[in-house]
């Protein structure tokens, strides 16, 4: 798991032995460098997909051969964030016998609230402001997007947020999943009649009022998930509220190949640090 670089694993949080997120140090106390964090997706509630996920890609972006040539310099380091997850029917845990900090019961705002205070306790920790690029996969970028649409996290803005198969309209591509997909929408954020307050495409907000950064999104023709609904309304609606914004729809395979591979998001992340200042 990147192997020339230290990795820590950190608690933010006491609550639930998901409250934790992964560092990989380049450079951690260089203020001057950027920090690249990631959010796994998983539809809120895999307990499969973890931080650890993020390894491939870390791994992308410090080989020197792919579109990342020369990036180590510029990084402070990597974090990647686990975030407490919503009930899932097909690994089912008994509230009586599982001890209350394995059991998987959040709710929104739990998912965001975590990622929240996962960005705090790095901010704390290494004090990077808004020197960050946050990298969120289909649930991960509907959080990345929450995170940035209210003003409490303004200290924390990323200077970048890259959404790759992201999840941005819970009533739409519910609709469109004929269904499949509203158990794991109403264990995330609850009643159907809740779900546009909350979805990053149908916020009444403008994204541009509270975070200046730009926004980058990415999807594969070749997603069996989340379907070219999801970016084009999300791109519709950031271009609408005047955000900064780049749409790349090249990335390769299945939803999940991304973040196994890691060559695709390490691009995404490579383009995205030429557009920045820092
Ligand atoms: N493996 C996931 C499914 C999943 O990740 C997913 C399925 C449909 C649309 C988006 C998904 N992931 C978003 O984070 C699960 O079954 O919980």
């Amino acid at each position: 798991m990147a192997p020339d670089l230290k990795y820590t694993k950190h608690h933010y949080g006491a609550e639930s032995d998901l409250q934790v997120l992964g560092v990989w140090d380049v450079d951690a106390h260089n203020r001057s460098k950027v920090w690249v964090i990631y959010i796994h997706g998983g539809a809120w509630r895999d307990p499969r997909i973890i931080h650890e996920t993020f390894a491939p890609t870390i791994n992308a972006i410090l080989s020197e051969d792919g579109s990342s040539a020369g990036l180590r310099d510029r990084i402070a380091g990597f974090a990647s964030l686990d975030h407490r997850l919503s009930p899932h029917p097909e690994f089912p845990q008994d509230p009586a016998s599982t001890p209350p900090k394995e059991l998987r019961k959040a709710r929104h705002p739990d998912h965001i609230d975590d990622v929240r205070s996962g960005i705090a306790f790095l901010q704390k920790e290494y004090g990077f402001s808004s020197n960050y690029v946050l990298v969120g996969h289909s649930a991960g970028a509907c959080l990345a997007f929450q995170l940035v649409a209210t003003p409490a996290a303004a200290g924390y803005m990323p200077e970048a947020i890259v959404g790759i198969a992201g999840v941005y309209d819970f009533t739409g591509i519910s609709a469109r999943s004929g269904g499949a997909y509203a158990g794991f929408l109403t264990a995330a954020f609850g009643d159907p009649a809740g779900w546009d307050e909350v979805a990053p495409m149908k916020f009444s907000h403008n994204f541009a009022e509270y975070w200046k950064g730009i926004a980058i999104l990415a999807s594969s023709k070749n997603d069996e998930l989340v379907d070219e609904h999801e970016i084009d309304g999300m791109a519709a609606k950031l271009r609408k509220d005047g955000c900064r914004l780049v749409v790349y729809k090249d990335v390769r395979g299945s939803h999940h190949e991304c973040w196994e591979k890691g060559t695709d998001i390490a691009r995404l992340v490579a383009d995205t640090f030429k557009k920045i200042q820092t």
